[in-house]
């Protein structure tokens, strides 16, 4: 049975190709035929993705024709939020609601006690997505065995595999050198300090931190931007990031022989996977010849991957080449943007927000001293920097670099937080929107980091659920999630250390900032920034 509405909608447009479809094409050509026979078929498919599945009826959805259209132009996910899904959620108790997605409609999971069952219970599996559309770029980018999305022994083995190179110091000397060499780079660059382009810095500096941090491999993007690696990198990453080949993969599928633009970004796809598997190689080469000389703390993240798996007893508990390369990948794809968009976003919120400036540039004079030296700041400093990490999860809340979690799936029924779920649902952890639900937080749109203060406003949260849940929750959390906050923690407050900053002149942001559009990752739009040397 289907409903009423969807009934007179099938009617409408089969009485359309009766009418008027098929008495002109049988006038016509051959070609004309297959022509009208594919533009039936993609009304048809379109049909289908448009209709909200019975079964989820129960569940209120937000507009599909208003939401593709924000969602595919560069409209950023505030708009959207605001306009079509907290109109939405406004009847909706528990913060779930139905959109759009590639794979048709799926659950958006935007209240906390929902948020919790999702995240913690084992009830939901990563959904299937990337194997079951392995022509498309993304799943060419990040292979089909690679730890975000595994299930199971096999995701166990890879998490066994990478968990002890996330789990020892961060390389804070490392982050600090190259925060030194992006400063200097400032000057030499553009408008020099008057009007630095940051999110281009930024993005600059975490590829080459996560190049050699992880890998030792340096793509030397803070000396020479547009080199051969970095280019074929950033093809990629461009690729990945168009909304219309997200919500329509059957392009990449059927259609690539006729798009040739996007023919040319698979293609590099090639370059890029020599660069993976020469990093391998090369790794495997050096540790060979420095067997036990390295001592642990000198050591890359994917050194210690690969002596943990030479380390595995069992042959099955080994990750092979292709499955490293995956895992590479993905390190590339979660650790790079997503940490340049917090820190450019974070630079933004302390220039909007002089006197919020000057307490994180006081706390970490006191902690590093103040002069015109450059200072690396030791782990144990990093910890000692409260109301620095205070400004950085608040950025976080606000502007969550990613913007969801990947897909879940549930096997079997399930009642999530009182909601019926179908069983094979999908189903999304919708971080941004949480964080900006109105009824999550209190005046969500306002930067307050003493909300994470001892005692604050996110302390007083921890009996209802999960509401801030910017690197995931549970067993799937983010691994990265250290080394980020690391990182972030050195080049803020060698910023601060050595400049004082305001939004440029003329800046787009001065109203607020104003964001990318594009699906999975936030970013800022034309950030400019007039920085200040302190000495
Ligand atoms: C601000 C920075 C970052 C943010 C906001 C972030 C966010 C997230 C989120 C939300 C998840 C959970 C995905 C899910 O449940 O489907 C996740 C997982 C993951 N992240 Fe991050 N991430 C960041 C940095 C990093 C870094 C630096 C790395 C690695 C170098 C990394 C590697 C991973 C991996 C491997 C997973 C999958 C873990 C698993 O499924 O076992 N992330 N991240």
């Amino acid at each position: 049975m289907i409903s009423n509405d969807a009934n007179k909608q099938l009617q409408r447009l089969a009485s359309f190709y009766t009418t008027y479809v098929l008495p002109y094409v049988k006038r016509r050509s051959p070609q004309t035929f297959i022509a009208a026979a594919i533009a039936a078929f993609f009304s048809y498919q379109v049909y289908n993705f448009v209709q909200v599945p019975r079964k989820l009826r129960h569940i209120p959805a937000v507009p599909f024709w208003a939401y593709m259209k924000s969602a595919l132009s560069e409209e950023g996910i505030d708009l959207r939020t605001r306009n079509i899904i907290l109109p939405v959620l406004e009847n909706s108790p528990n913060g779930m609601y139905l959109r759009p997605n590639r794979f048709g409609w799926c659950v958006g999971v935007a209240g906390p006690s929902a948020m919790k069952t999702l995240l913690l219970r084992k009830d939901f599996e990563k959904h299937r997505g990337i194997a079951l559309q392995p022509e498309a770029l993304f799943s060419k980018f990040l292979g089909t065995q690679n730890i975000v999305t595994l299930n199971g022994s096999v995701w166990k083995k890879h998490r066994m595999i990478a968990n002890p190179a996330f789990h020892r110091s961060m390389p804070v000397k490392l982050f600090g050198r190259l925060c030194e060499k992006m400063m200097t780079q400032f000057e030499k660059e553009g408008d020099g300090i008057d009007s630095v382009d940051i999110p281009m810095f930024l993005q600059r500096f975490t590829l080459d931190v996560i190049g050699l941090a992880a890998f030792g491999y340096d793509f030397e993007a803070l000396g020479d931007p547009k080199n051969a690696k970095v280019d074929t990198y950033n093809t990629i990453m461009d690729g990945l990031r168009n909304p219309i080949y997200f919500f329509f993969p059957i392009l990449e599928k059927r259609f690539l022989w006729a798009l040739p633009k996007r023919r040319a970004v698979h293609n590099r796809m090639e370059d890029m996977n020599q660069i993976f598997y020469s990093i391998i190689e090369n790794k495997r080469q050096t540790l060979e010849n420095m067997k036990g000389l390295a001592e642990d703390a000198e050591k890359d993240l994917l050194t210690l991957m690969l002596e943990a798996n030479a380390d595995s007893k069992e042959a099955g508990d080994r990750l092979s080449d292709s499955e490293l390369r995956d895992d590479l990948a993905i390190f590339f794809l979660a650790g790079h943007d997503t940490t340049s968009n917090a820190l450019s976003f974070a630079l933004y919120h302390l220039a909007a927000n002089p006197q919020i400036q000057e307490k994180a540039r006081k706390e970490v004079i006191d902690i590093l001293g103040d002069g015109d030296d450059v200072v690396y700041p030791t782990a144990s400093q990093c910890s000692d920097m409260k109301y620095v990490y205070m400004v950085m999860k608040e950025t976080l809340r606000l502007e969550p670099p990613a913007q969801n979690t990947t897909l879940r799936e549930n096997k079997e029924d399930f009642e999530l937080a009182g909601t019926f779920i179908p069983k094979g649902t999908s189903v999304s952890a919708d971080i941004y929107v949480m964080h900006h639900n109105p009824s999550v937080w209190k005046d969500p749109e306002v930067f307050i980091p003493e909300r994470f203060a001892p005692d604050g406003e996110s302390e007083s949260k921890a009996g209802s659920g999960l509401s801030w849940v910017p690197f995931g929750n549970g067993a799937r959390q983010c691994i990265g999630m250290n080394f980020s906050l690391a990182e972030q923690k050195v080049l803020l407050s060698m910023m601060l250390r050595k400049f004082t900053w305001t939004l440029a002149d003329n800046s787009i942001n001065k109203d607020g900032i104003v964001l990318g559009g594009g699906t999975g990752i936030i970013s800022p739009k034309d950030l400019h920034l007039k920085l200040t040397k302190r000495f």
